[in-house]
């Protein structure tokens, strides 16, 4: 058990990697609060992740409120401390990709990206590291970024900066809040299999293109970040901080 009576806190815990991640915390001892958008079509997955997690004798909660508004991390952090009395690691996962060229960017998706996967997530972390620090007993915080973070996407120039800005701010993070104990890494997926990139990877070109780029041979799934996220969440990782580990089965390093 390597998060035993821990509390996590995961945002964009309802679906996919999220999920994923939510789901190993608990097989690894840990109670979860799970953060999604609060959308009314995401509360069945919701619900039954809940009883996934009750299934293996862990308590969760669901907290439905939109990552990109700067008081959900506190929103966050008080239903932690209410039904678990504090919070040990928060991961900051929520996060969107609307696929768009960049000539014609409509200005209101490149905000709600940028809203969405960075600026709200900066108040979050703030949120949840002011809470372990008054704990007084350190924590872990992990940023999902992305192999995105380092590489760039000519339908993606509204969302590779924002995996940038997260590296970056756990980067930073790690310098402000290594005083406290807590510990503050970015893991980096690759390609994986979820609802973001359904329609995208239903086109077979795009598909078998970004399969025949993975040394692995195969997309990912979300299970594959569930074991780095909980590597870096828990004590084994105690002295990893301000590291960035990249689950992309060799896609990045495959120039040729
Ligand atoms: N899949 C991939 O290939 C990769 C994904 N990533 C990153 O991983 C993270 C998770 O993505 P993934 O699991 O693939 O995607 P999914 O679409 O499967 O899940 C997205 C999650 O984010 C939540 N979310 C979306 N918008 C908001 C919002 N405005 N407010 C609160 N929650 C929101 C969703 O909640 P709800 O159900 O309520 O909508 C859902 O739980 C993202 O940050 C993504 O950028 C990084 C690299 C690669
Ligand atoms: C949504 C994309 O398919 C996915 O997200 C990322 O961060 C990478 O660019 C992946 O390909």
């Amino acid at each position: 058990m390597l998060l035993n009576d821990k509390t996590v806190i995961i945002t964009g815990a309802s679906r996919g990697i999220g999920a994923a991640a939510a789901l190993e915390c608990a097989r690894q001892g840990a109670d979860l609060v799970i953060g999604y958008s609060g959308s009314p079509s995401s509360k069945g997955h919701v619900d039954e992740l809940i009883q996934q997690i009750e299934a293996l004798g862990r308590k969760a909660v669901a907290v439905g409120a939109p990552a990109e508004d700067p008081d959900t991390g506190e929103a966050l952090v008080a239903a932690a401390v209410e039904h678990f009395g504090g919070v040990d690691v928060f991961v900051n996962n929520a996060g969107i990709c609307p696929f768009h060229s960049f000539l014609d960017m409509p200005r209101e998706t490149y905000l709600k990206t940028v809203d969405t996967n960075l600026n709200g997530a900066y108040f979050a972390v703030q949120a949840a590291a002011r809470q372990m620090k008054e704990q007084g007993r350190g924590g872990a915080i992990i940023a999902v970024s992305s192999i995105s973070a380092l590489v760039g996407g000519a339908m993606q120039t509204h969302y590779t900066p924002t995996k940038a800005g997260l590296l970056s701010l756990m980067q930073s993070c790690a310098v402000a809040l290594g005083p406290y104990g807590i510990r503050c890494n970015a893991v980096l997926p690759g390609t994986i299999e979820t609802d973001i990139n359904r329609d995208d990877l239903s086109d077979d070109g795009k598909r078998q293109y970004m399969e025949s780029r993975t040394p692995l041979g195969r997309l990912g799934n979300p299970d594959d970040l569930a074991g780095p996220i909980v590597f870096l969440a828990s004590d084994m990782a105690r002295y990893v901080t301000g590291a960035s580990l990249l689950v992309d089965g060799g896609m990045f390093v495959n120039l040729q």
